[in-house]
């Protein structure tokens, strides 16, 4: 798929398929394109932004639906975990009553079968039946994010997409939303989409990753194939960058170590590999051919050095750091 934002191309490229029931991570810095990516799932692009290519959720074309075919599928076949427990619940209606009302938005159920809906989906949260009547404000962080969970769960859609459901969280928080969501999972059988930067979170929750830069795929495959051998410098260049990453003892800095450089503005460059100028692998070829995805040693992995890095890409970018 392809996404432009006010003419310009955001999103160059990516094509992924996410399985029954797997945990498909979408990483890479800001602005590499992730929620815009993710969002297309729901075919809810921004306003101002055209999605080209197709989007299939069960062989539903969604590029080019029109709204009302989209919101039939919204809660019921695919579903977003928001980023902000309070403003994803209206703050006027108790939770249960707004879970019910969900039920009923794309259920004939009688108002009764969805009051037990709701309380069921709650209940698979850990919220218990006597917090069912509380407004949003009555519930404490933790209940309230168990709430927009079972929000987005109550209907059992087969996938869905979670955008950054931690960044604003502490880390207990951060663990109970992800346990939460695997638990989700396990129970309804639905797919997740996980969009984050944690990819420590990747490492322990998804089974698959795609990780992008700069609007473009870069590598892609089975979590402990991607994250534990990287065959692109850019991958490796994240891992080395994480807080728990090995570091040499000697000569350590007392910070934590950075990809040198910044993600060129959107749209560029037109042709060549977007982390050429940050790549301390990059050689002329890098900045004249746009690499395309291609198998490499159990992935799928967009740079052209991928077979010819000296040694581990890791060590290769910790050097450079
Ligand atoms: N509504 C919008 N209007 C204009 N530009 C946008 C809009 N949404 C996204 N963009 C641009 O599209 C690009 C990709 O944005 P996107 O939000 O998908 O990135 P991201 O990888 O999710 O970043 P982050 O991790 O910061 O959320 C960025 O250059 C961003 O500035």
């Amino acid at each position: 798929m392809r996404i432009s934002v006010g003419g310009v191309e955001v999103v160059r490229g990516v094509g992924f398929d996410v399985h029954d029931g797997e945990v498909f991570a979408l990483v890479g810095e800001s602005g590499a394109g992730k929620s815009l990516t993710a969002r297309s799932l729901l075919g809810l692009a921004p306003p101002g932004a055209r999605t080209a290519g197709s989007v299939r959720l069960r062989g539903t074309e969604l590029v080019g639906a029109r709204r009302a075919r989209l919101a039939a599928l919204w809660g019921r076949r695919v579903s977003l975990v928001p980023q902000d427990s309070l403003s994803a619940l209206s703050p006027v209606h108790p939770v249960g009553d707004q879970l019910a009302a969900a039920v009923r938005s794309v259920r004939g159920v009688s108002r009764a079968a969805a009051r037990a809906r709701a309380a069921a989906a709650l209940d698979r949260v850990g919220v218990p039946a006597a917090r069912a009547g509380a407004y949003p404000h009555e519930l404490s962080g933790g209940m309230r994010q168990r709430a927009v969970i079972a929000m987005a769960t109550v209907n059992e859609p087969d996938l869905l997409v979670a955008d950054e459901p931690t960044t604003a969280l502490d880390p207990d928080r951060r663990a109970l939303v992800l346990e939460l969501l695997a638990e989700q999972r396990a129970a309804t059988g639905a797919a997740l989409v996980l969009v984050t930067h944690d990819l420590d979170a990747v490492r322990d929750h998804a089974d698959r990753v795609l990780v992008l830069y700069a609007g473009r795929h870069v590598e892609s495959g089975a979590v402990a194939t991607v994250l534990e051998r990287p065959r692109a410098p850019y991958t490796a260049g994240l891992l080395a960058c994480l807080p728990t990453a090995p570091r040499p003892a000697a000569g350590r800095s007392r910070y934590l170590p950075t990809i040198g450089g910044a993600p060129p503005p959107p749209g560029e460059p037109a042709t060549g590999c977007a982390f050429a100028p940050r790549c301390p692998a990059a050689d002329a070829g890098c900045r004249a051919r746009t690499p395309l995805p291609r198998p490499v040693d159990g992935r799928d992995v967009s740079c052209h050095r991928a077979e010819h890095l000296p040694g581990a890409p890791g060590e290769l970018f910790a050097e450079a750091l």
